[in-house]
């Protein structure tokens, strides 16, 4: 998704949003979310002019008017890799906000500087919606330090009131110091590992966190992690695709979800969706949080390694802090035991990883659904040859609506901070 998206008007007046050269893929999927985003609005999609195409091929005339999946999806596979430029034609609905303004922008050294790290992967969609109101100082595209990169950019450090992040890249105290008008860090994440807090509260920036309710995608990514793990669904998807006369059917038997003792370590939201859907399943549900909750009527556990031995799978859903880094390690897997099953959808750091390859490879524990790791992107190779591991990377919030409503949050966090300063 990473491109450049900008807007531009033809000779008759025409408002166009283009996009500069990219995979086709990340293409279709952006447009995908800007269509979902622009639900009810009609757009009309035509090649770039630099396709040296005839005129007859050159529209493609798709008014998307958005009706159900199907379609959508139809209209979408016949977008090839050239450029392309979308184009809105009419509408019952309201336009897009950065159509709205498109007579309206800003001479770019009047636009508000919002210094972008990560990027997060909100940031084309966001980009393309909020090009009217941000002159984005793209941090994430820089090789050197911050200072040094501001320098080149000729940024004025003290121009800069605000941070749009996510976990890819770290804010720290120095860049935190570096920027002395720094009053707001929006992320695109539920969590804020990545930001030096101690940094922020000590100099009043805000911290706000766009990540939207996105307890639902990550819960979903949670159960659909054990079911595969569990249940041997990736291992049997790569054993049919070598499957034939000369390799005969020797998969290893799965096991039942139903009865399972799961023991959640973090009841937030997103644990708490986990059970939820878990319940469903006739798992039994026990959990670790910082505190015993008085409505829960699961079984509280103050410690994790008596919760581990009390469970058939532990689910990491809790924040990364100094108190839960490396909280599962060596005792807490071996108090799981063989049979037993890990799913991590918080942070990688939440686990020893280097106990947990030991503990896979030694048949330690039966088997883990990983979506976060503790060096990303680096993802241990030991990992790879583990047919009792599904591995996914750090993606459980990658959901179109989740994207739209964090555009959304970010949006209005950082519109609200600017109309109030
Ligand atoms: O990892 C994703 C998040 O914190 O939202």
């Amino acid at each position: 998704l990473h491109q450049s998206v900008h807007f531009e008007e033809s000779e008759d007046g025409e408002q166009f949003v283009m996009f500069e050269k990219a995979p086709v893929e990340n293409k279709m999927a952006l447009m995908k979310s800007l269509i979902a985003y622009e639900e009810g609005t009609c757009w009309k999609a035509r090649l770039g002019a630099d396709c040296n195409l005839t005129k007859e091929n050159y529209i493609f005339d798709i008014p998307v008017w958005l009706t159900d999946e199907s379609t959508r999806d139809k209209k979408f596979i016949r977008l090839t890799n050239k450029l392309f430029i979308l184009k809105l034609i009419s509408s019952g609905a309201q336009p897009s906000m950065a159509m709205e303004d498109k007579h309206n922008l800003k001479d770019n050294k009047e636009l508000q500087p919002l210094l972008v790290f990560g990027p997060p992967t909100i940031f084309p969609i966001f980009e393309a919606q909020n090009s009217h109101n941000y002159r984005f100082i793209k941090a994430f595209s820089s090789q050197v330090s911050l200072h040094q990169f501001l320098t080149q950019q000729k940024v004025d450090p003290s121009s800069i009131q605000a941070i749009l992040c996510n976990p890819v890249q770290k804010v720290t105290a120095d860049a935190i110091r570096l920027l002395p008008s720094l009053r707001i860090i929006v992320t695109s994440s539920a969590g804020t590992d990545h930001i030096d807090l101690v940094e922020c509260s000590r100099h009043s920036i805000q911290v706000v966190s766009a990540a939207g309710d996105h307890a639902g995608d990550v819960a979903d990514m949670a159960v659909g992690l054990l079911l595969d793990v569990v249940c041997k669904i990736s291992a049997a998807d790569r054993h049919v695709r070598k499957w034939g006369p000369s390799m005969p059917f020797n998969l290893s038997f799965g096991s039942k979800l139903k009865g399972k003792r799961v023991g959640i370590v973090g009841l937030g939201k997103i644990g708490t969706a986990v059970a939820e859907r878990l319940e469903a399943f006739g798992c039994k549900m026990m959990y670790n949080s910082r505190n015993e909750k008085p409505f829960v009527s699961y079984p509280f556990y103050s410690n994790v390694v008596e919760l581990a031995g009390d469970s058939d799978v532990l689910v990491l859903c809790c924040s990364l802090n100094e108190e839960t880094r490396h909280m599962v390690n060596r005792e807490v897997m071996l108090a799981l035991g063989k049979n037993g099953f890990i799913v991590n959808v918080g942070r990688g750091a939440l686990i020893d990883e280097k106990e947990l390859v030991q503990c896979l490879m030694e048949g330690e524990i039966g088997g883990a659904g990983l979506d976060v790791f503790e060096n990303e992107p680096i993802v241990p190779n030991d990992l790879f040859a583990l047919d009792n591991v599904v591995l996914s990377p750090h993606a459980s919030s990658f959901t179109s609506n989740g994207f739209n409503e964090c555009c959304k949050l970010a949006a209005e966090a950082l519109q609200v901070f600017f109309s109030s300063n």
